[in-house]
């Protein structure tokens, strides 16, 4: 028996697959996955993680069983298993699909959990968030946060959060990432070689997270340090008033979160 099998072995559940054998939370051996993707199988060979041939098999031999597909299939991939699912625990990934989604459509003896996990998870530094109402064991559920903080943070928060601060966690790490490429690009303007200039970026918007994880202070309080009286910082701040960073940050949270009530 394994502990965990993952259906879909894409870029979440894979970096979460990783990140728990990488933090020696598991073994490689107590894991199995299936992914329509046969590139994906390589993958899971290249890291040990036993290949399923279909989900029949992947159920059979799975204490918990992991939804790594994206939410377009999820209804459509469980569909012809909901029986073999009875008695089954579920771990799922995909947006939208919180516990009460689930309760429509899974037999009531499938016991399930929704997390909201993001990328980071994969350097062990990943932000997660669980859904308060689940219908696991008490020992599952343990199980499960025992799981995520493994590899990172874990909140658990009550439904409905889930949507609003999954979305700055589980989407942030792309707003991030595209900060971090816009300001080695200004670098890269200006002389620096890209490869330096991604590392400072990267360093840079590291330490001041965890500055600002550790002091607790407001991060205003934290910019205003940087700032000296006539210096340089504060002309690239007005810049960025000008550009409307903020107006343009607090958008991209609320056209993602909009997304999903559309949904
Ligand atoms: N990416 C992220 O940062 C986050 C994603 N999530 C959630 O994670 C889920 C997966 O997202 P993501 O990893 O980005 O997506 P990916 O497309 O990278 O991964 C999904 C994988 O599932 C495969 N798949 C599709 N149908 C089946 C099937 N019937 N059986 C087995 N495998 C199948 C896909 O194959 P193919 O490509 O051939 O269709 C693909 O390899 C989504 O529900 C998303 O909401 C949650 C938080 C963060
Ligand atoms: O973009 C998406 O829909 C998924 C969910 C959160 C992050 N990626």
């Amino acid at each position: 028996m394994k502990k965990i099998g993952f259906i879909g072995f894409g870029n979440m559940a894979s970096a979460i697959a990783l990140g728990i054998i990488d933090a020696k939370f598991l073994n490689a051996n107590e894991i199995i996955a299936y992914d329509i993707d046969e590139n994906k199988a390589e993958k899971m060979r290249s890291y040990h993680i036993d290949v399923a041939h279909d989900i029949d098999e992947l159920i059979a031999c799975s204490e918990f069983i992991f939804v790594g597909v994206k939410p377009q299939v999820v209804e459509s991939v469980l569909d012809p298993y909901i029986q073999k699912l009875e008695n089954k625990a579920i771990i799922s990934i995909a947006l939208g699909y919180d516990f009460d989604r689930y309760q429509t459509f899974l037999d009531d003896s499938t016991r399930h959990i929704f997390v909201m996990p993001n990328t980071p998870v994969r350097v062990l530094q990943g932000m997660s968030l669980i859904e308060e109402k689940h219908s696991l064991k008490d020992q599952e559920f343990e199980f499960v946060k025992n799981m995520f903080s493994a590899i990172g943070q874990v909140e658990v928060v009550s439904s409905h959060l889930m949507s609003t601060a999954g979305t700055l966690s589980g989407c942030g790490p792309a707003f991030v990432y595209m900060i971090i490429e816009a300001l080695a690009d200004g670098a890269v303007k200006e002389g620096v070689p890209r490869e330096m200039a991604y590392t400072l970026a990267s360093q840079t918007l590291m330490g001041a997270a965890k500055m600002q994880l550790e002091t607790h202070l407001h991060p205003g309080v934290l910019k205003d340090q940087v700032c000296s009286p006539g210096g340089s910082t504060i002309c690239g701040v007005e810049a960025l008033e000008d550009g409307k960073l903020r107006a343009t940050l607090i958008s991209a949270i609320s056209a993602a979160v909009h997304y999903q009530e559309k949904k």
